[in-house]
């Protein structure tokens, strides 16, 4: 069976039971075409840092690296280096000479891919440069090693200060100030990059934050780098659990909706400070948005809306701010991805807060929230998800990493 998505072809799709240990849940073998396409600088405004031009070289100063370099950098990749491991592969803190922080991603892919397209692709990340996306630095090849360099972040994911165990609350000045950083460097990803970026795993463990709560969102193109154009067998990460758009899950079709509907998610765990899934939850209540559609459609005129609100918060918001994340969020996981903004819209909406129209036409309690006959598809893939989910953990003892 062959899809004709966007931006490339999937072929041979299923959902499978993934054997990653991060808990993707599925898998596709995905035919590799590397973009030659040179980028533009088309964004504007100060978002944008830094957009070369120059078709050969990776980005600014320095791009490539030595294994030897970065064991150097990392401390021999030493357990007190360890930032952390994803889906991707374990993530070191590094120091390169210059004094310059670096995050050093060693990748579990290896050597199946082909150098060629490994390079063009990380040409292509490389030079994206937006004050909310984390920069690529550069990159490493040596043999079977493929690692990736990325800019330090220092102050950990929004997962993190959001469901982390013992984490002071977050604020919700800072929670609006993350929601609109993250927005931005997604419509940037969208809307100004050439060639234009799906993102594919919007999550707030992929939203990296420095002190000032300014959001980056990082790990954008990983997903299309992580392939096997060898084998053409590659197992790879196809989202989240909990954030994946329901047509993406589905029918393998990817747009940026399908990151628009992530992003909603994202959106409502800002708001409620619930995990996307959360077993502890009452049964039909784990997923996060199951459980918050209902109130989405029903209260958005009433007072009711505040039960949305995280009750860390202590009703510490703004109200009327309050109100347009929830608009966003709603309009943003709607079953029909032709009805979610797109995330210029959802940019314009925080910054006039509530200015710009995200429901293209419906009041949010008449949308399609209870179209019956999709919740319930999406209900039963849910249900099959999860208990994939609990069989795996249950099978190799593991935990989910974040965001499962
Ligand atoms: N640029 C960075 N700066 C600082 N810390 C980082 C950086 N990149 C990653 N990390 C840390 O490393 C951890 C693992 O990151 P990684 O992106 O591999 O995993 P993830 O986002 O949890 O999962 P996935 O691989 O599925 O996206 C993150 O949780 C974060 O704490």
């Amino acid at each position: 069976m062959t899809f004709e998505a966007s931006e490339m072809t999937f072929e041979a799709s299923e959902i499978t039971n993934s054997t990653d240990s991060s808990l993707a849940l599925m898998t596709k073998t995905e035919f590799f075409k590397p973009s030659s396409a040179p980028l533009v600088q088309s964004g504007s405004g100060s978002d944008v840092v830094y957009t070369p031009s120059d078709p050969g070289g990776l980005g600014h100063s320095r791009s490539w690296f030595s294994y030897e370099e970065l064991i150097k950098a990392t401390n021999g990749f030493s357990s007190q280096s360890l930032l952390g491991e994803g889906g991707f592969g374990c993530v070191y803190k590094g120091l390169l000479p210059d004094g310059r922080e670096i995050a050093v991603k060693q990748l579990k892919i290896g050597g199946g891919q082909g150098e060629r397209e490994f390079k063009a692709e990380v040409e292509i990340i490389s030079r994206i440069h937006h004050r909310h996306l984390v920069s690529l630095v550069g990159y490493c090849i040596e043999d079977n090693r493929r690692l990736l360099v990325y800019d330090y972040v220092p102050n950990n994911t929004l997962y993190f200060h959001l469901h982390g165990e013992g984490q002071p609350v977050l604020e919700w000045a800072n929670r609006v100030k993350i929601a609109a950083g993250a927005a931005r460097g997604l419509a940037y990803l969208h809307e100004d990059c050439n060639p234009r970026i799906i993102h594919r795993d919007i999550k707030s463990s992929n939203i990296l934050l420095d002190f000032n709560c300014e959001a980056k969102v990082s790990d954008f193109g990983l997903a299309k780098l992580a392939l096997d154009a060898n084998t053409h067998i590659t197992t790879r990460v196809m989202g989240t659990f909990g954030y994946v758009a329901p047509e993406y899950a589905s029918s393998g079709k990817l747009t940026e909706k399908s990151d628009v509907y992530s992003f909603g998610v994202v959106l409502l765990e800002l708001i409620t400070g619930r995990k996307p899934v959360d077993v502890s939850q009452p049964l039909g209540d784990e997923s996060l948005v199951e459980w918050a559609r209902p109130l989405l459609s029903h209260a958005i005129d009433s007072e009711e809306l505040t039960s949305l609100a995280d009750p860390r918060l202590e009703k510490n918001y703004v109200e009327s701010e309050l109100y347009c994340m929830i608009e966003v969020a709603a309009a943003c996981v709607r079953h029909s991805a032709s009805k979610r903004p797109r995330m210029g819209q959802v940019v314009r909406a925080f910054d006039s807060l509530g200015g710009t129209d995200l429901t293209n036409g419906m009041r949010l309690g008449e949308s399609e929230v209870f179209d019956s006959a999709q919740q319930s598809e999406e209900i039963r893939l849910f249900r099959a998800l999860l208990l994939l989910l609990i069989v795996e953990l249950t099978s190799s003892g593991s935990h989910p990493h974040s965001g499962a």
